[in-house]
């Protein structure tokens, strides 16, 4: 039966100081290279053994998936990486501080550009710094269609044609696949596999760089019994961690 794993990279700098950060390339805290280290100490531990493994474009997924790796002697799986895989697009809100955001704001309209199915956050300037606009790493995307913001349903849009044409197929041939991600994209993945509402997305929060696992049938890639952590306690409080950001 193939395991799909999930990891969303361990704490960011921007995470650390609470900024919104989206497509922004920010690097993992020290803490965020602890917390993939001990990713990579499950996996080892519980011999969980992925054959191949797909992070998004950004530093903190990539290296997240090689300290993890490093931990169990598997650097050298085969490894692809896409745009489609990114965290969502936080548009203007890229570079702001949460709380500030929140008390700015107010809860409703800071819960919905967190939180809600389909309402992105307003656009990000092309002009602005923390624009990916011209990012030599996206050139595979023509620059009119490099994001300005996006919705959750947004990123599932883009991320299906890539779980649909490259990730499935490395499940259907019966390998054990790991995803390096992001907080967002994750979510949007596990709503795809789990079949959750639009609504009730908004309550799942996923943490920073605890395996999830997900054991899928071989031919229809549904999910056989509900996905697992590898360390449920910890992630449990990661969740709620997440869910809390900005009240503080
Ligand atoms: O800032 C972001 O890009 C994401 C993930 O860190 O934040 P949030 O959990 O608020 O969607």
């Amino acid at each position: 039966m193939p395991k799909l794993i999930l990891v969303r990279h361990g704490q960011s700098e921007w995470n650390e100081k609470n900024l919104f950060t989206g497509w922004v390339d920010v690097s993992l805290s020290k803490i965020g290279e602890a917390e993939a280290k001990k990713a990579g100490q499950l996996l080892h531990e519980q011999k969980v053994k992925p054959d191949v493994l797909f992070t998004s474009k950004l530093s903190r997924a990539i290296n997240t998936a090689n300290i993890a790796l490093a931990q169990t002697d598997r650097l050298w799986i085969p490894v692809k990486r896409s745009w489609r895989l990114n965290e969502r697009h936080y548009g203007s809100l890229q570079g702001l501080d949460k709380a500030e955001t929140l008390k700015t704001y107010g809860p409703e309209k800071f819960q919905t550009w967190r939180r809600s199915f389909d309402v992105p956050p307003p656009p990000i300037e092309a002009t602005s710094k923390y624009s990916q606009k011209g990012d030599e790493r996206y050139s595979d995307i023509p620059n009119d269609l490099v994001p300005e913001t996006e919705s959750l349903s947004l990123v599932i849009d883009r991320l299906l044609p890539y779980w649909q044409d490259e990730i499935a197929k490395e499940l259907l041939e019966g390998k054990d696949v790991m995803i390096v991600a992001h907080g967002n994209s994750l979510r949007g993945l596990v709503k795809y596999l789990d079949n959750i509402s639009d609504a009730d997305i908004a309550g799942l929060n996923i943490p920073t760089a605890i395996p999830l696992v997900f054991e899928l049938e071989p031919k229809t890639l549904k999910p056989t019994k509900p996905y697992y952590y590898l360390d449920p306690e910890a992630a449990a409080a990661g969740a709620a961690a997440v869910a809390n950001q900005g009240k503080k």
